[in-house]
């Protein structure tokens, strides 16, 4: 996808996103507002323009699947509806590359607020792991809104919303002692999920944080759970 006009772009924001995503929460005034098992996810509390815009930060840690295979399942769109439960409809505008694709999402509307739509492009990458620490590459999928001539911005019912997201995987591997091959068991898989939706359009503040606070924990558990159970009985995707 390197010929592309939005490469430049994608390039960019992948990079920022997976340098952001892999500052530890110390500093930035994140705030704790969800926890399940290992999952942990925090918040920013922002405005933009009077609209609620919270950054959002989960971190995860997911026995028996690699970062390949979580990244895998995220980007790919034939799988999206079977795990994605807050979109109405999903169309794949242009397939730039294998690796890269633009979607066009109708959301479920969240009550009293119109109704949403996100158009973006999708982008999956293996990072070397240069530190060499002791974890693998790292995998790498980044969705980010962008424009399509086809589809302008609140041309129709929904009210166009902004987002970055990334999800950044790092693989884990504790070999077995005997020396015999890798087994599931042998695998740990350690997420982060940043996001940060720009609602587009006015929406009350209590609302958006009432749902963002119940549909982001129901979302990454449903999904990473999604994986687990698709690869359960398949070969492991390194
Ligand atoms: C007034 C409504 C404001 C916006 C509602 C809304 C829409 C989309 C999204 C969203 C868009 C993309 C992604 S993704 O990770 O790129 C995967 C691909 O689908 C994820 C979540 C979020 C929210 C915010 C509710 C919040 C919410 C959170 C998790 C699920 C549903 N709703």
């Amino acid at each position: 996808a390197t010929e592309h006009k939005l490469w430049p772009e994608i390039d960019r924001v992948c990079l920022e996103q997976l340098h952001y995503a892999r500052l530890n929460l110390g500093e930035g005034g994140w705030q704790l507002f969800a926890e399940d098992g290992e999952m942990r996810m925090y918040k920013r509390e922002e405005e933009v323009g009077g609209m609620v815009v919270d950054p959002l930060k989960a971190v995860h840690i997911v026995k028996g699947v690699t970062g390949h295979e979580m990244c895998h399942y995220f980007f790919s769109a034939d799988v999206r509806m079977d795990w994605e439960t807050t979109v109405e409809q999903m169309t794949v505008l242009e397939s730039i590359a294998e690796d890269t694709q633009v979607f066009l999402q109708i959301h479920k509307r969240v009550w009293p607020a119109a109704q949403r739509d996100s158009l973006f492009w999708s982008h999956i990458r293996k990072v070397p792991n240069i530190r060499d620490e002791d974890g693998q590459d790292f995998w790498i999928v980044c969705n980010h809104s962008t424009e399509h001539q086809d589809f302008p911005a609140n041309s129709g019912k929904c009210v166009r919303l902004f987002l970055t997201v990334c999800l950044v995987c790092q693989t884990f591997i504790d070999p077995p002692k005997d020396g015999t091959d890798i087994t599931r068991d042998n695998l740990t898989c350690k997420i982060t999920y940043c996001s940060v939706v720009n609602p587009g359009g006015w929406a009350p503040a209590s609302v958006l944080r009432a749902v963002y606070k119940r549909e982001y924990p129901k979302f990454l558990k449903r999904f990473t759970q999604y994986v687990i159970d698709q690869c359960a009985d398949k070969p492991i995707m390194f």
